[in-house]
């Protein structure tokens, strides 16, 4: 008789490790002689619970990219999952709760909404969502940003870096699964760009969330566990537990 009995595993399987994955990814702008192929056949994806920078020369398909794998642009080939779900051809509606629900962003330009309050501007999603915020979440992830203390200021009575832990205190108040940056702290000083990558690896080491990230510098890419290369539409090269000198000398490599 056979005396093994089945070990039952103290822990389900993972069903997906990837929070976000790109299968044969193209993106096409205009048509025919004027076409212009901003993603070309891309596969890629995105651990879940990791922080991904993604870099390029000017015109290498960085935004379009984030935009595809956000599902805020539609591709033109291929199909792109979120969170194990086939979005390619979901309805705007579907669409659009998936970007209340379970993606956020943090865009450059911080997009706030210059007649709220930050504590206005940071429930916002809430409200999208259809829940009516209360105070105290609000303000406990404004604290969590620095800024207990700046909750009744507008965005024109904020620094930059202020208005840009605004706006990543507003893509982290809905807890989302996948957080998509575009050059988060490409209009920070040093210092406040420094406060909002510490931000933004806590996110990941604590709640494991995911985030990918578009950036033009070295030393915020190698605050991200992986460097992921784009040139002409395409992954050109990645590099895991980058340093900054490792980022710059890529960078230099595939942008001669
Ligand atoms: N809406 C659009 N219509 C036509 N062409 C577009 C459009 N958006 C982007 N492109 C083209 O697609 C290519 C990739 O653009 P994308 O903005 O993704 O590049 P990027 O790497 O983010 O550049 P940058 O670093 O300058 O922001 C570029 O050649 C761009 O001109």
């Amino acid at each position: 008789m056979d005396t093994q009995t089945t070990r039952i595993p103290a822990d389900p399987p993972v069903a997906t490790a990837a929070a976000v994955e790109l299968h044969g990814v193209s993106r096409v702008y205009g048509k025919q002689a004027a076409a212009v192929h901003a993603l070309d056949n891309v596969d890629i994806s995105f651990p879940a619970g990791s922080w991904t920078a993604v870099m390029g020369p000017s015109g290498s398909g960085k935004s379009t990219l984030l935009h595809c794998a956000a599902g805020l642009e539609r591709v033109t080939d291929g199909r792109v999952l979120i969170a194990g779900q086939d979005i390619t051809d979901a309805s705007d509606a579907e669409l659009t709760r998936l970007r209340r629900t379970v993606v956020g962003f943090v865009f450059q330009s911080f997009n706030l909404i210059n007649a709220l309050t930050a504590e206005q501007n940071v429930a916002m999603p809430l409200r999208l969502a259809g829940r009516r915020p209360r105070r105290r979440e609000v303000r406990d992830v404004l604290a969590a940003v620095g800024l207990a203390d700046r909750v009744r200021h507008r965005p024109a009575e904020l620094s930059g870096g202020q208005q840009q832990r605004v706006a990543i205190a507003r893509a982290m108040v809905t807890r989302p699964a996948v957080l998509f940056a575009d050059e988060p702290t490409g209009a920070l000083d040093t210092r406040s760009a420094r406060v909002v990558l510490r931000m933004l690896r806590a996110m990941v080491d604590s709640s494991a969330q995911t985030i990918v990230m578009v950036t033009h510098d070295p030393a915020a890419a190698a605050s991200a566990d992986r460097v992921v290369f784009l040139g002409d539409g395409r992954v050109v090269d990645t590099l895991d537990r980058p340093t900054t000198r490792e980022v710059a000398d890529r960078l230099a490599r595939w942008e001669e």
